[in-house]
């Protein structure tokens, strides 16, 4: 068996820096062939002399496939599959460094290395080993695209007229996927900003080892070989879901300073759907991310999960609440997810709301109240829910 190669992916928003990264990298890592694979739209820009004897610089596309619920998903194209797997079997390079578009989500990348793609029955993992994810922020852009509210696009940058992703959306998947978050372009900002935005990346991702650069400055060591990719890790490093799991204070670095807090919303009565759509289309603006299982009294059967990024809302159902399962199937949740039973009420079950919400400036208690009134009144909530007013109208298959 011969060793697999391991490979990086930089991520990060259009003009973020990543090309100026990678040419950086590439002109200082003396030891190793690396092959260039650059997964963008725009015209190459890396000097190819940069790139070593026996490796190629290949230029592939994202294809963006449109899944059957009507999002739109990217993933990579054939070719790219095709590619790595040409460069790992010509048994001449040392390690793969990917370059994605701007507008790519890291988690499809990511899968692309860690599973069999049965379509084409490519299975990079008899090749490759995915060594770190890198997404790269614009320190001196950040803020302002985050709460832009503005769509890729608005911007003319999406995809396609299906493509109805927010910028905020994009960064915030790139942030919470990530092993290592570089902040990019500190020339432009003052120190204290850069702190503060420190804070709130921290926040928001506070597994990945984050880096500060100027130009893409950056030891090849820090994004090269460090073995830290490990895909169940990832998907669980985002700063909702830890402060979800484990609690404020087993996480949350002390952040008060610079006005960054975060807090759980947690209640076992539902929500008036209406009222509860109501505000998250007002959201306060301290608020910079909310993510967590909503209980609407609509939705008795299935838990509906908030995403909020900037100004962008979605609100989708997710799963079933264990409760409405049948007894048998009940009784295999139990098994494999005892947390399941510690939580469980008697009269409820496991139907409850779990809302997290990461903010600068953050008036926790307005919030609560204001979230508190969109619970079902008492009079609401003796009464029957079938009544009540349904806001998504959403098919059911
Ligand atoms: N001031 C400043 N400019 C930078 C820095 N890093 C990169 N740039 C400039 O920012 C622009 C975009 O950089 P790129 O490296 O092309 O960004 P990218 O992420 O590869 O962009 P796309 O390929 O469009 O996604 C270029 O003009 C760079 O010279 C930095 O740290 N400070």
């Amino acid at each position: 068996m011969t060793k697999k190669i391991p490979v990086t992916v930089l991520s990060g928003y259009l003009g973020s820096g990543k090309t100026t990264m990678m040419n950086h990298v590439l002109q200082n890592e003396k030891d190793m062939r690396v092959a260039v694979i650059v997964n963008d739209m725009s015209e190459i820009n890396i000097d190819a002399e940069l790139i070593a004897n026996g490796s190629g610089i290949s230029r592939t596309e994202e294809k963006f496939v449109e899944l059957s619920n009507g999002c739109i998903c990217c993933t990579l194209r054939e070719d790219l599959l095709q590619e790595v797997e040409r460069l790992a079997r010509l048994g001449t390079i040392d390690y793969i460094l990917i370059e994605s578009t701007g507008i790519s989500e890291p988690i499809p990348v990511a899968q692309t290395f860690s599973y069999l793609d049965e379509e084409l029955g490519i299975d990079l993992t008899k090749f490759c080993q995915l060594d770190t994810m890198v997404t790269v922020v614009d320190a001196n852009r950040f803020w302002h695209d985050f709460q832009s509210g503005e769509s890729l696009l608005e911007r003319k940058e999406a995809v396609g007229e299906l493509d109805e992703r927010d910028v905020a959306d994009l960064l915030i998947d790139q942030i919470e996927f990530c092993d290592v978050l570089v902040l990019n372009k500190c020339d432009l900002v003052s120190d204290e900003e850069l702190e503060r935005l420190e804070r709130i990346l921290r926040a928001l991702q506070p597994e990945a080892k984050l880096i500060r650069t100027v130009d893409g400055v950056i030891e090849p060591a820090e994004i090269l070989n460090t073995g830290r990719f490990d895909f169940e890790r990832v998907s669980e490093s985002a700063g909702w879901l830890k402060e979800l799991e484990l609690g404020h204070e087993n996480h949350t670095p002390e952040t008060e300073e610079y006005g960054i807090s975060s807090f759980v919303y947690k209640r076992r009565r539902p929500f008036h759907p209406m009222r509860f759509v109501e505000w998250c289309d007002h959201m306060p603006e301290s608020i910079v991310r909310a993510k967590g299982i909503i209980w609407s009294a609509k939705h008795q059967d299935v838990a509906l999960l908030l995403s909020q990024a900037g100004s962008s809302a979605k609100i989708e159902p997710v799963s079933y609440w264990v409760a409405a399962l049948l007894k048998e199937q009940q009784q295999d949740v139990f098994l494999q997810s005892p947390e399941v039973v510690e939580d469980w009420d008697e009269e409820f079950g496991d139907r409850m709301t779990q809302l997290v919400i990461i903010g600068v400036d953050l008036d926790r208690e307005t919030i609560i109240k204001e979230l508190d009134k969109c619970l079902l009144t008492e009079d609401e909530f003796n009464n029957s829910w079938e009544g009540l007013q349904d806001p998504f109208n959403w098919e059911w298959h």
